[in-house]
């Protein structure tokens, strides 16, 4: 997958099949959204294109606002997401920084000076809530008028559903039956919107199997693996550190995990995904959040420092608990150590 940075790019295709969205997780809608674009960029003899936001969009009025609040919490990191999207087969994603001047384009402009001047657009998929421009005053039907105008088809996906033993409880917190069109409930049987939101509030519960269940893949973190502050070795627990690059991960806490690509078959481990409030906010990682995993059996063969400068992808399968402030660090080591054995049973009862 190609990727640029904005849409003035001479290596731009000169016309796609796009659709636009922040693809938070790049859950199952997003996937069934993606082949389809896939099939008809395929028949109109264009490549894939995914048009996303770095910010958030919701995380740059949040800032704007002064209300950290409005900022949903985040799934992926851009990097995983971007990985998703190539692994879906999308052939070109374009980021676009979400800033405040494209924030008050007007929706006309967007369409010609982004879609069709910018992208050669063949044809718009969008989802069913989907609005743009200005004051989000432009909408499917605008669009489609658009499309019209400069030759371009449009087309709308309905929102996917699941029905699973893991999710099927979360309906009974959905509005009732009737309530609108996202829930289907053909037989009588409940059925729950897949959607960034669903996923978060799953994140939230620590439900990690639910969450594996809308993503359709268990929920992961990969990146480099960078130096911190060398206290996982005075602990007797050595740990893997990645950067989560966001302030407000939708997970938070310690959980089960496997980490691949150290070495040939996934190591078993245990992580915090956090802040680590039990240590000094002002040293050298202090406030960031970080993956801290630890792998319960590390092979020789990797050397003791052997993880540095790697890319590793790290699956949380199940959470033990939320992070603690431990009141020192022998509390600290005990608590981790109490992690290590939770994890091991864990995973013994799960074979
Ligand atoms: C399984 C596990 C559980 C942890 N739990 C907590 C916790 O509850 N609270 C906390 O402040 N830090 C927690 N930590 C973070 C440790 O403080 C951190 O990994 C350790 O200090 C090593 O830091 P270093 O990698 O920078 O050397 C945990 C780490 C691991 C591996
Ligand atoms: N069981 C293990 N789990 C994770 N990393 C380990 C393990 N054993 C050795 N290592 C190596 O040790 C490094 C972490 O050491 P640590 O003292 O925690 O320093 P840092 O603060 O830089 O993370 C890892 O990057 C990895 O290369």
């Amino acid at each position: 997958m190609q990727i640029f940075r904005g849409f003035h790019h001479p290596k731009l295709a000169k016309a796609c099949a796009l659709t636009i969205g922040n693809f938070d997780g790049v859950h199952r809608g997003h996937q069934a959204m993606l082949a389809l674009l896939k099939n008809e960029a395929r028949h109109r003899g264009v490549p894939s294109c995914v048009m996303t936001f770095e910010p958030h969009p919701r995380d740059f009025f949040a800032e704007q606002h002064q209300q950290p609040d409005l900022a949903p919490a985040r799934i992926a990191t851009l990097r995983d997401k971007l990985n998703e999207l190539a692994a879906c087969g999308v052939d070109q994603c374009v980021v676009l920084p979400f800033d405040q001047a494209f924030a008050s384009q007007q929706p006309q402009a967007f369409i010609e000076e982004v879609l069709v001047k910018g992208l050669g657009v063949k044809y718009v998929l969008v989802g069913d809530d989907f609005r743009f421009g200005a004051k989000r005053a432009g909408d499917y039907a605008m669009l489609d008028a658009a499309g019209t105008a400069h030759g371009f088809d449009v087309a709308r996906m309905n929102s996917y559903e699941v029905s699973s033993p893991h999710t099927r409880h979360l309906v009974s917190s959905l509005p009732p039956e009737g309530a609108g069109p996202a829930l289907g409930r053909p037989g009588g049987r409940s059925n729950l919107r897949v959607s960034s939101s669903a996923v978060r509030e799953a994140m939230g519960r620590g439900a990690m199997q639910e969450v594996a269940q809308l993503l359709g893949r268990p929920y992961a973190i990969s990146g480099h693996v960078v130096h911190g502050r060398k206290l996982g070795r005075e602990l007797n627990c050595r740990t893997l550190n990645l950067r989560f690059s966001h302030w407000k991960p939708a997970a938070s806490g310690i959980f089960v995990v496997q980490v691949h690509g150290l070495a040939e078959q996934p190591l078993a481990g245990v992580a915090n995904l956090g802040i680590r409030p039990s240590l000094d906010p002002s040293d050298v990682n202090g406030g960031r959040v970080l993956l801290e995993t630890h792998c319960l059996d590390w092979p020789a063969s990797l050397g003791a420092e052997g993880g540095y400068g790697k890319i590793i992808r790290v699956e949380l399968l199940h959470k033990l608990h939320d992070e603690l402030k431990y009141d020192g660090l022998d509390a600290l080591m005990q608590g981790i150590h109490k992690d290590c054995d939770d994890a091991r049973a864990w995973l013994a009862a799960r074979i």
